[in-house]
């Protein structure tokens, strides 16, 4: 056994306490061994003025889409997606979001997440990044039939349900996939009957986005005479493994449904803020019980990858929301960034407890932003940024040590997207 101490700092216990503690993992099964002090450990990081929390989940992103930031700005989602984000993405190849994604994943580690859920396209390229970074991950390939034959509606389906059997499991568990339709407007009814029961059988878990604005609920209700997740929960897409994202436009029976099924909601409010999608319900939500994680979505309708402004951009919209400044509460989105997160896309992480994976993200306090400390957990919503995060471990590993990545090389990657980023405007242009 080899063993690491993140020793000096504050933890963030589950129950939304801070403690003073050292971490003694086992880094040879990444699991949190001990929290306390004095111990003798193989290895050690430093984390005196830090605090340790969970590693941060993204619930919903695609994460290649790192080389479109900034590319096409300021539109609603339908023109956005068909005008300018489909036809870039035509354009890239597996190369390409090879290289979009190792950016992604560079941007993750920096900033405290350790775990994802992602949605897109050439997957044995994300999964081969995510195994090479050393992050934890559930994958999946979109579907889109609109305008497609059958033939190749059918195509994009089976290669759906192909990788998530192929690579659930892979990088020594890590990865886990699910069966990602993109949204119940893009993907027929008749895919969805033939697909759905598939992935099902196979116990693997349904992602899709779902209500994110009011042009995609009206098709539905005209074409289905019932709300978007009634027709969802009809086709079998609201199970307990199962998580949309978005979720802004919902009625009472929908909040009940996604509630009473257990199905994981993934509030993505940049993105909701940016598209001018509306306002999610998220207090609603979370009083109807229902399972509330983060997410960026990508990094083209955000403009970047961080989770901590995600937190905050949680806390005023859901207020807003609300019309009550009392509504999602700093401990509310703590929660959501962590074990709401890790609980909706069904991964092992979010809590920093003996016994529980060691995901975890150290935030060095010694700013003027986080001064005074009356509470952590209000810095940790409000005033903290992606850039206080100093190290960053993820199954036990050691992904970050004092703002330098150790499984990426930074320089590199980053010139690699610029250079992919490039070619590919060249060629849509
Ligand atoms: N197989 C499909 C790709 C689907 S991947 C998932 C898709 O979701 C798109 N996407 C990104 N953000 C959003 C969003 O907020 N709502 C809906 N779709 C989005 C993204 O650009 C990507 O095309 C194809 O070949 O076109
Ligand atoms: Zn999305």
């Amino acid at each position: 056994m080899t063993t690491l101490a993140i020793v000096g700092g504050d933890c963030l216990r589950p129950d939304g306490t801070v403690e003073r503690a050292d971490v003694l993992i086992d880094k040879s099964t990444g699991e949190i061994l001990e929290i306390g002090e004095d111990f003798s450990a193989d290895e050690t990081l430093e984390a005196t003025d830090c605090l340790v929390t969970p590693g941060f989940v993204n619930g919903h992103t695609h994460v290649a889409m790192t080389l479109l930031r900034g590319y096409a700005d300021d539109k609603p989602l339908d023109a956005w997606l068909s005008e300018d984000i489909w036809p870039a993405e035509a354009a890239l190849s597996a190369e390409d979001v090879r290289a979009g994604t190792e950016l992604g994943l560079l941007e993750f580690i920096k900033g405290g997440v350790t775990g994802f859920a992602d949605m897109y396209f050439e997957v044995s390229e994300i999964a081969a990044a995510v195994e090479e970074a050393g992050l934890r991950a559930r994958l999946g390939h979109g579907i889109v039939t609109v305008g497609k034959d059958e033939a190749d509606a059918r195509a994009d389906a089976q290669e759906s349900l192909d990788v998530a059997r192929e690579f659930d499991g892979a990088a020594d568990g890590r990865i886990s996939t699910a069966f990602m339709p993109h949204s119940l407007t893009t993907v027929s009814q008749e895919i969805l009957e033939e697909f759905v029961p598939k992935a099902r059988a196979d116990g693997i878990p349904v992602h899709y986005h779902a209500n994110e604005t009011t042009d995609e609920v009206h098709p539905v209700v005209e074409a289905q005479g019932v709300r978007p997740l009634e027709y969802a929960d009809d086709v079998g897409m609201l199970e307990p493994d199962d998580f949309v994202a978005h979720g802004v436009h919902l009625n009472e029976r929908e909040i009940e449904l996604l509630a009473e099924t257990g199905t994981g909601v993934i509030h993505c409010p940049a993105s909701n803020m940016k598209l001018a999608s509306g306002m999610a319900p998220i207090q609603e939500l979370l009083d109807a019980g229902a399972t509330v994680g983060l997410g960026t979505d990508g990094a083209a309708s955000n403009n970047d990858l961080s989770m901590l402004d995600e937190a905050r951009d949680a806390a005023m919209l859901g207020k807003l929301a609300a019309n009550d400044a009392s509504a999602v509460p700093a401990e509310a989105v703590v929660e959501m960034l962590t074990r709401g997160s890790a609980d909706a896309i069904g991964l092992e992480s979010g809590r920093l407890e003996v016994g529980g994976v060691a995901d975890l993200a150290v935030i060095d306090l010694e700013a003027p932003h986080l001064t005074p400390r009356h509470d952590l957990v209000s810095h940790l919503t409000y005033a903290a940024a992606a850039s206080d995060v100093r190290h960053t471990i993820c199954d036990g590993q050691v992904l970050m040590r004092d703002r330098v990545v150790q499984t990426l090389d930074e320089a590199a990657v980053r010139r690699r997207a610029t250079e992919h980023a490039a070619a590919v405007l060249e060629r849509v242009a």
